[in-house]
């Protein structure tokens, strides 16, 4: 059973595929936090800006097979639209729940699957885009991928600690404190952070920025 807290079609906005068009697959649940305000503080992970509770977001749902949710995700994509179609699973923690019969019947609808995870968890084999996003103190059980997509800062995740390993592209994402009612962005602090340390590459949430989902 495969639980859905929303899906829906928009263009990546963060890290290498940015402004990539998209499906999204926002499973529900989190091993690193519960999703209430009031667990917030007591979390590994305390700075979340998503709701990933329950399965009555838009296009969610509970899934009893891959072959339904597969269907379910590639009716999202335009049809006839050129392109190859992409799916990103996120969360919440996708990798509670994404297994290789949901991977292989995307790639059966002609799909290439991406993941966002936390990199706490052991991830299936096939994925074509792995984004690992560390979390405080939580060690990492995936330590090669795509792109390591660090958020900036955390006292407890310094950036020096992830460079020596096997990812494709280093982006820091300055923290977004709007769900954490604090005013400050950390924008500047990230952009300092990048121009002395050229391994790494600004990524911002650019659907906050244009107001798409
Ligand atoms: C909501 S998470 C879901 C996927 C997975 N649980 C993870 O943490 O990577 C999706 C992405 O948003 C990032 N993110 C979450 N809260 C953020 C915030 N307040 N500011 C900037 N990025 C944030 C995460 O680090 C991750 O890269
Ligand atoms: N447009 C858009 N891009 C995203 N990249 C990662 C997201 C996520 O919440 O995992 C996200 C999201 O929620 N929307
Ligand atoms: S690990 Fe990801 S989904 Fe879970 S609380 Fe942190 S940012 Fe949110
Ligand atoms: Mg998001």
């Amino acid at each position: 059973m495969y639980q859905v807290k929303e899906a829906f079609y928009t263009l990546q906005g963060e890290g290498a595929q940015t402004g990539r068009a998209s499906v999204f697959c926002r499973f529900a649940g989190c091993n690193l936090w519960s999703g209430r305000e009031q667990d917030r503080a007591s979390a590994a992970c305390t700075f979340c800006d998503t709701d990933f509770v329950g399965t009555q977001g838009q296009n969610g749902g509970r899934f009893t097979t891959a072959a339904a949710l597969a269907k379910h995700l590639a009716a999202q994509w335009p049809e006839a639209s050129g392109g190859t179609p992409y799916v990103v699973f996120t969360g919440g923690e996708p990798l509670l729940q994404l297994d290789e019969a949901l991977i292989e019947a995307m790639h059966e609808r002609g799909f290439e699957v991406a993941v966002e995870t936390n990199g706490t968890l052991p991830a299936p084999e096939g994925i074509d885009w792995l984004c690992v996003s560390p979390k405080g103190a939580s060690a990492l059980a995936l330590t090669a991928g795509d792109e390591l997509k660090l958020v900036y800062p955390q006292p407890e995740a310094p950036p020096e600690r992830f460079t020596q390993l096997a990812f494709r592209h280093f982006f820091l994402q300055p923290m977004g404190t709007e769900a954490l009612g604090s005013g400050s962005d950390h924008l500047g602090a990230t952009l300092d952070y990048c121009l002395t340390h050229p391994r790494w590459r600004l990524s911002l949430q650019t659907h906050k920025i244009t107001g798409i989902d």
